[in-house]
């Protein structure tokens, strides 16, 4: 909706009103073209200032009203009308405006933002282009090197950065809707037709040609094959190099493929998955709205290697006092040497001051004795981490929440260290810890509701995407993955070669392939986990790491590699070869391509021809299928959880919408086939036998994956 009133004497108030971030629905769009309709209809009316309630101007298209028949009055000549008004149209723009809630802005004749409004149009985000206008008249407005950026990436700008790039003309501090009201009487009267930025030309630029040419391969490079960023780049030269009526006809037709693309459907289900997994459940039923986290003033980690080091930068970054502790004086040396770096780096980039004063050294870990939150990232070690939780549970008060990183340790065994397991979760960070933005906040059966609460909150607090799952070996992320990268290996000895899997992987958007991913990661990590297991051990028949470990087909291909010292891009040589150590650009390497000769030869194996389709399916099933177990188990509590996990921990391509929406739209039934076909043909493989919920969704019909949840409850009941 949207309420009309007249201030002022001869304002006529225009406010958005359709919490909790006035997206325009079709009743929104309706009470706009009324209210305008009755602004310049009213003689005591002499201008408008548009406005939004509660604090936000508007969050753009009611996103939700895409999936379905689009009704009510469209966009574009709602923005018309308000160019071509008679009296003077002001913004008073508040909170955000964003997509459609800028394009409206972009229609009045002047636009006053509050200090603390932020701006853009982020439709590349979901899938689409600003196809409000927006595309033709935001260069019009501030050029099209600056249009091109904005448009580009959706990146939202400060009022600051707005009003420097005349977005806005005015920026205040004070009652925006105030000013506006004020600002809208001064100007009653005065010509409108040079505010109609529609009747602008752009402001020329040199080398068109050369900018366009240049951005396009830029934006292509980052799509890694996402087509609204390119689309948005064509809609952008067509306001450049066209007249503004028929801009907007390229701008309708670009929108038109967008608008029906799985691509489309793919970021904006992630947009809500990203919300959706701040409404976590556990298995108990305790839920986020019914759960109460704890204070958290203080906090502390223990161990400052590669991990420790990042989330203490991560929690001071977000105002928390650090208590960091590091038993190995070299080491704390060093940590507290790169630490100041990475906050000064980061405050530079922010523009801000850095904190350094917010973490607190020490070498004792009974300094931690007032800690309100303690995240543990020493070795992976379960004997080491299992002293440090009892002498956690001696010295920390009553109610302070004991955390982990561990990657791949059980945590209710390191709960059962300690005199209140309850408040035992894991908080799994990403390399490197303080930027990578996922967060797996793992609880076990013995987690309280209250702890689950608190590290979420924590989670948020920190910036991080924080996604609650259950206890299991790898979690969600590395349990799936696990069976990804088994693929991999199992491609190789079938007669692929690390280039041809990755090129497969990358070709689907993944920012690098699984091996280029470890020769980055470094391949040593891998092999002490396997060696933990159990797994890289000879058979000691032959003296060689068997391919058969553990009752099912193991590929000691990746331990191989290791035995010769290549452990990836720090030792120069990995799947691929590197010019020095440390160099990131590696080049197929012969080497690898004749040991891989020689291992086939020496196991009997055929090398066959594999293609990039099989690549994807043995790779991306595989891990779809555990996706599904993970479900079944109750690890995770929906797909949006998983998907979330991929996205923004693993580089899944954003626009194929993580593994579980992408087999929702490859179709449940085909992945079933694939699976069926793929297990017969490797029966000793048991991650490629399709698991019983996916045999279930498929025989209720495959429903949409938004129905799958309630589909797994009825499965579950009648069980
Ligand atoms: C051929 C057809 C032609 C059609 C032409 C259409 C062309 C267009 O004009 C296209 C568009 O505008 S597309 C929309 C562009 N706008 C955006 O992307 C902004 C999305 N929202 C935000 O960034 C933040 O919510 C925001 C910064 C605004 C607020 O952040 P907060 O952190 O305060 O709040 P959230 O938790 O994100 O959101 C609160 C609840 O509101 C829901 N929501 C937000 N924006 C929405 C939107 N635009 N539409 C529908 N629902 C929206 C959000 O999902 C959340 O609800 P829950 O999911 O239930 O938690
Ligand atoms: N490196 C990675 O990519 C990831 C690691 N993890 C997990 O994070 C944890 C830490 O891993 P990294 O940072 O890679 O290890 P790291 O080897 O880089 O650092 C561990 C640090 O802990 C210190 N330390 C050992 N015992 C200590 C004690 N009793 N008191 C205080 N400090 C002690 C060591 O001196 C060392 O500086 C492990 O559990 C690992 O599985 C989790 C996610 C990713």
């Amino acid at each position: 909706m949207a309420a009309f009133a007249r201030v002022s004497g001869s304002v006529g108030l225009i406010t958005l009103q359709n919490p909790p971030v006035n997206a325009l629905s079709a009743a929104v769009r309706q009470g706009i073209v009324d209210s305008v309709q009755r602004a310049l209809r009213e003689p005591e009316v002499k201008c408008v200032v548009i406005c939004g309630q509660n604090g936000i101007f508007c969050g753009g298209a009611d996103i939700r009203e895409f999936s379905g028949p689009m009704s009510g009055p469209p966009l574009i000549p709602m923005i018309h009308s308000i160019e071509v008004a008679a009296k003077p149209v002001v913004a008073a723009i508040e909170g955000s405006a964003l997509g459609g809630g800028l394009e409206i802005a972009l229609g009045c004749h002047y636009r006053i933002a509050h200090s603390k409004t932020r701006l853009g149009l982020p439709e590349v985000t979901l899938g689409l282009l600003p196809a409000a206008g927006g595309s033709q008249r935001l260069p019009r407005l501030i050029g099209v090197p600056a249009a091109l950026d904005l448009i580009t990436t959706g990146r939202h700008v400060t009022a600051a950065e707005a009003l420097q790039l005349g977005m806005v003309d005015q920026v205040t501090d004070r009652n925006v809707t105030d000013v506006a009201v004020k600002f809208a009487l001064s100007v009653v009267g005065k010509p409108l037709d040079a505010r109609r930025i529609s009747m602008h030309s752009c402001p020329h630029s040199p080398d068109l040609d050369e900018l366009f040419e240049r951005t396009m391969q830029h934006v292509r490079q980052r799509a890694r094959g996402a087509i609204a960023p390119v689309a948005c780049v064509q809609a952008v030269r067509a306001a450049a190099t066209l007249p503004y009526a028929q801009g907007m006809e390229k701008e309708r037709e670009l929108m038109a493929t967008l608008f029906t693309s799985g691509q489309a459907r793919a970021l904006q289900y992630c947009f809500f998955a990203q919300r959706a997994i701040g409404r976590w459940s556990m298995p108990s039923g305790a839920r986020w709205d019914t759960s109460k986290p704890r204070p958290v003033h203080k906090t502390a980690v223990i161990g400052l290697g590669t991990m420790g080091r990042g989330i203490a930068v991560t929690l001071a970054q977000a105002g928390f006092p650090v208590i960091a502790v590091e038993n190995h004086e070299k080491q704390l040396m060093a940590a507290k040497q790169a630490i100041s770096g990475m906050l000064e780096r980061g405050a530079k980039r922010r523009g801000v001051t850095p904190v350094l004063n917010k973490i607190t050294y020490s070498r004792d870990i009974q300094s931690v004795a007032n800690a309100d939150l303690v995240i543990e990232a020493v070795f992976e070690d379960m004997a080491l981490k299992e002293k440090v939780f009892q002498q956690l549970s001696a010295i920390c008060k009553p109610g302070a929440l004991l955390c982990t990183n561990t990657s791949g340790l059980n945590i209710d065994h390191l709960a059962s260290q300690v005199r209140n397991p309850e408040l035992v979760v894991g908080m799994h960070f990403f390399a490197p810890a303080h930027v990578m933005k996922l967060l797996e906040v793992v609880y076990g059966p013995r987690s309280s509701s209250e702890a689950l609460a608190t590290a979420m909150a924590v989670g948020k607090k920190i910036g991080k995407v924080s996604v609650a799952v259950g206890n299991c070996q790898g979690f969600v992320g590395n349990r799936m993955l696990e069976h990804y990268v088994e693929q991999a290996l199992f491609l190789l000895e079938e007669g692929a070669t690390p280039e041809l899997v990755d090129q497969a992987l990358e070709e689907f958007g993944f920012a690098m392939g699984v091996f280029r991913m470890s020769d980055l990661s470094g391949l040593d990590i891998g092999w002490r986990v396997r060696k933990g297991k159990g797994l890289a051990v000879p058979d000691p028949t032959t003296g060689q790491t068997a391919r058969v470990q553990q009752g099912r087909r193991y590929s000691p291909v990746a331990d191989l590699i290791c035995e010769q010292g290549r452990f990836g891009q720090k030792t120069g040589q990995g799947w691929y070869q590197y010019n020095t150590p440390g160099s990131r650009v590696g080049k197929p390497d012969p080497w690898v391509h004749n040991f891989l000769k020689d291992y086939r030869a020496r196991h009997g194996l055929v090398a066959r021809r594999i293609d990039h389709q099989e690549v994807l399916e043995r790779c991306l099933y595989s891990m779809i299928n555990e996706g599904f177990r993970i479900l079944e188990d109750g690890i995770a509590a929906g797909p949006e959880d998983i998907d979330v996990i991929y996205v923004f921990g693993y580089s899944w391509p954003r626009h194929r919408g993580g593994p579980m929406f992408y087999a929702h739209m490859v179709g449940l039934p085909k992945v079933l086939e694939r699976l069926e076909h793929y297990h017969q043909a490797h029966p000793d493989v048991p991650s490629l036998q399709p698991c019983n919920l996916l045999r279930k969704l498929v025989a209720n019909g495959s429903p949409p994956i938004q129905k799958w949840k309630e589909v797994m409850k009825k499965i579950n009941s009648r069980l």
